[in-house]
């Protein structure tokens, strides 16, 4: 008997990435790619150009196809389906003072916390919407209809009713976890009044339609629960991923509702929670600093691996982009301590992966002060294929660290989602014996406390810079 083969789609911030697995073991058949356009607002076109463009010749004997999408981006859709404009994205900044106002307005960051099981941050979806009714008015009111990334992709794909998961919907701001339903005050206040149509969330299991083909679309969801659902996650797996974005996250039985900001309270793929940490600084610190230096990425990863451990003093707070975790949206990035003697490339290289590393260290302390047992780091993303990450990542996190085999979970845990509701199974299908993981070589006790003392430096630069006060997880 031939295998069923179901296709899982990766939209995320820089590109498209597809799989195409066997739906019972999830072994890869197939894989195809194709970048997205560069910026922080983007024609969804774009996504379905890319997608057409990945797919190309892929899906021929496909069962079914599942969407994992970057999260919280706004795309917003008039009385007839048309794009109103750009969407803007998780990494789009512009909407901070709108987060402000509404945390204000609607009763303070516990209330929100409770009520939405996230503070919002520009990321937010509501605070998008917030800034669209305050800044292009005659824009808001032709919103008939807001949906996510994934979101548009899969109603792009069956053509029929909108729909999205409870997964990326907990990722808006005006969608309860706790309660599985729509706060349509919170969306309604934060929009001028505009009460525009939302997806209805279907179940883990649900599918959203049919191709034109005939081809089963999943629910979706968004990424990062995508990537939980491809690992597969055990209690204590703790999962940091590079990409854009660098986030850290597990499955937890019940959510979040931390009023700092720091953990975000969102659902998961499979009816239980994800708390997350995001730092809005990640694969691209590295991509960025390699391009100062001249350098190619095995260059740059030569460079940070002859670097001394701590960088001879050197620390680079990579605030490239603004930054979400700790709340700095208009935050530069800054490098201190430098003398004549530690000047080196190697050591710029090495502050780079430290500083890096550390923003998702004080990422894993939020998680683990918000429940998260953490008793191993699962590495993933594009900045996981670096060497000098691999090298660092176990001293900072202070935890043993594995990299799952070099795949793309998101693309994955999106098959997988096809493939559960291609079963209609009470249960995803195991696809665990696939499942490949390199231990990274675990620290000494000398390492383990150099990394500590990287990680109270690079605390220590924070708060002298920007005034941010360490979380309770930290000494
Ligand atoms: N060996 C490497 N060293 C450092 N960064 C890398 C390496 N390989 C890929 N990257 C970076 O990883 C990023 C892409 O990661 P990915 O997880 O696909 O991102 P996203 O899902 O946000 O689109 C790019 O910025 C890319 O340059
Ligand atoms: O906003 C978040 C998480 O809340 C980001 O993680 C986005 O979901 C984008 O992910 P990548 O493109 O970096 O994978």
């Amino acid at each position: 008997m031939t295998a069923e083969l179901v296709a899982g789609i990766d939209s995320s911030t820089q590109s498209t990435k597809v799989v195409v697995c066997d739906a019972e073991t999830g072994e890869i058949v197939r894989t195809g790619r194709a970048p997205h356009p560069e910026g922080t607002e983007v024609d969804p076109a774009a996504w379905w150009d890319a997608f057409g463009e990945a797919t190309n010749g892929l899906l021929d004997d496909v069962k079914a196809i599942g969407v994992g999408g970057q999260q919280h981006g706004m795309v917003t859709l008039d009385e007839d389906g048309e794009v109103v404009r750009p969407a803007l994205l998780w990494n789009d900044t512009r909407s901070a003072q709108s987060a402000l106002d509404l945390i204000d307005e609607l009763g303070g960051p516990s209330v929100w916390a409770k009520s939405v099981g996230s503070v919002p941050v520009a990321s937010f979806t509501v605070t998008k919407l917030r800034w669209l009714a305050d800044n292009e008015p005659e824009l808001a009111d032709r919103v008939a209809r807001v949906l996510l990334p994934h979101d548009w992709l899969t109603w792009k794909l069956t053509g029929g009713d909108p729909v999205t998961d409870r997964g990326d919907a907990s990722g808006t701001g005006y969608f309860s976890p706790s309660d599985n339903a729509y706060r349509l005050d919170v969306l309604s206040h934060a929009f001028g009044g505009r009460t525009p149509e939302l997806p209805t969330v279907l179940g883990p299991a649900q599918a959203a339609g049919h191709t034109a083909d005939g081809v089963l679309v999943s629910a979706g969801t968004g990424d990062n629960m995508a990537a939980a659902l491809g690992l597969e996650l055990k209690p204590g797996d703790v999962v940091v991923s590079l990409g854009t974005s660098g986030t850290v996250f597990g499955v937890a039985e019940t959510g979040a509702a931390d009023a700092t900001g720091e953990v975000a309270g969102f659902a998961d793929a499979t009816g239980r929670f994800l708390p997350l940490a995001c730092t809005l600084n990640a694969a691209r610190v590295l991509t960025a600093t390699a391009s100062m230096l001249g350098a190619t990425l095995s260059e740059f990863d030569r460079l940070a691996l002859a670097g001394a451990p701590g960088a001879e003093g050197l620390t680079f707070l990579p605030y490239l982009d603004g930054e979400r975790t700790p709340n700095l949206p208009g935050a530069t990035g800054s490098l201190s301590g430098l003398t004549r003697a530690n000047m080196t490339p190697q050591n710029l290289a090495r502050s780079a992966v430290e500083g890096m590393l550390c923003g998702l260290a004080a990422g894993l302390d939020a998680v683990r002060t918000h429940g998260l047992d953490v008793r191993r780091v699962l590495l993933i993303g594009g900045g996981a294929q670096s060497a000098a990450v691999r090298a660092v990542a176990p001293l900072v996190f202070g935890v043993p660290v594995q990299l799952p085999e070099v795949a793309e979970y998101v693309a994955i845990g999106a098959a997988r989602q096809a493939a559960w509701a291609l079963a209609s199974s009470a249960e995803p299908p195991s696809w665990q014996e696939n499942k490949k993981a390199l231990e990274l070589d675990e620290p000494t006790e000398a390492q383990r406390a150099e990394g500590h003392r990287i990680q109270q430096r690079h605390l220590e630069a924070r708060e002298a810079a920007y005034g941010v006060r360490r979380n309770l997880g930290e000494d």
